[in-house]
């Protein structure tokens, strides 16, 4: 079996009671979809600090008091060496007005009413172990960007 290159990238939640900031991906990857804020983690970065930044870039709030690690993703591609390795954090806090940046266009949703069928397949398998409080790892492998060839999925404790 050939190596598996994996690039760092983050995903970062503001949560707000009952509802979910997300955003709409207007461009590059994953365009066209609501999702949570992030992206590559650059050099000299910790994932917590590319996670603020992004979600300040993106969204256009400041993080405040951190973020919490909530889960560790992998996604790999048919036919592709690269995967990448996903970092998710949820914002303790916030200040600011969500902002629609060049990238993405935030919007607050109730987490009963989260769009699934316009978001990435595997988020409906493991945002309800996010929105109950868990913590999760888990792996996807894609045909293309919508069909999950397989997965494995799992609600952990912590991270070591
Ligand atoms: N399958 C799936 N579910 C949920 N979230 C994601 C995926 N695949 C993903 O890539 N993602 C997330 C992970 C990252 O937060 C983004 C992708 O980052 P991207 O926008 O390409 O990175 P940036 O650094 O912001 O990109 P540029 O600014 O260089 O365009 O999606």
């Amino acid at each position: 079996m050939s190596e598996l290159t994996k690039k760092l990238f983050t995903l970062a939640f503001i949560r707000e009671g009952n509802r979910l900031l997300l955003g709409y991906k207007k461009r590059g990857f994953g365009q066209g979809r609501w999702n949570a804020f992030g992206g590559k983690v650059e050099a000299g970065e910790t994932p917590e600090e590319a996670a603020v930044r992004e979600v300040q870039e993106e969204a256009g709030v400041m993080v405040v008091g951190g973020v919490e690690k909530v889960g560790e993703l992998l996604f790999t591609f048919e036919g592709d060496p690269t995967a990448m390795h996903v970092m998710v954090f949820s914002a303790r806090g916030y200040t600011g007005t969500p902002t629609e940046s060049e990238e993405m266009k935030p919007q607050w949703f109730s987490v009963d009413s989260l769009p699934y069928s316009l978001m990435w397949p595997d988020d409906e398998l493991w945002y309800p172990i996010y929105l109950r409080g868990g913590k999760f790892r888990g792996r996807f492998h894609f045909q293309g960007h919508d069909k999950i060839l397989s997965e494995k999925l799992e609600e952990v404790q912590t991270f070591d």
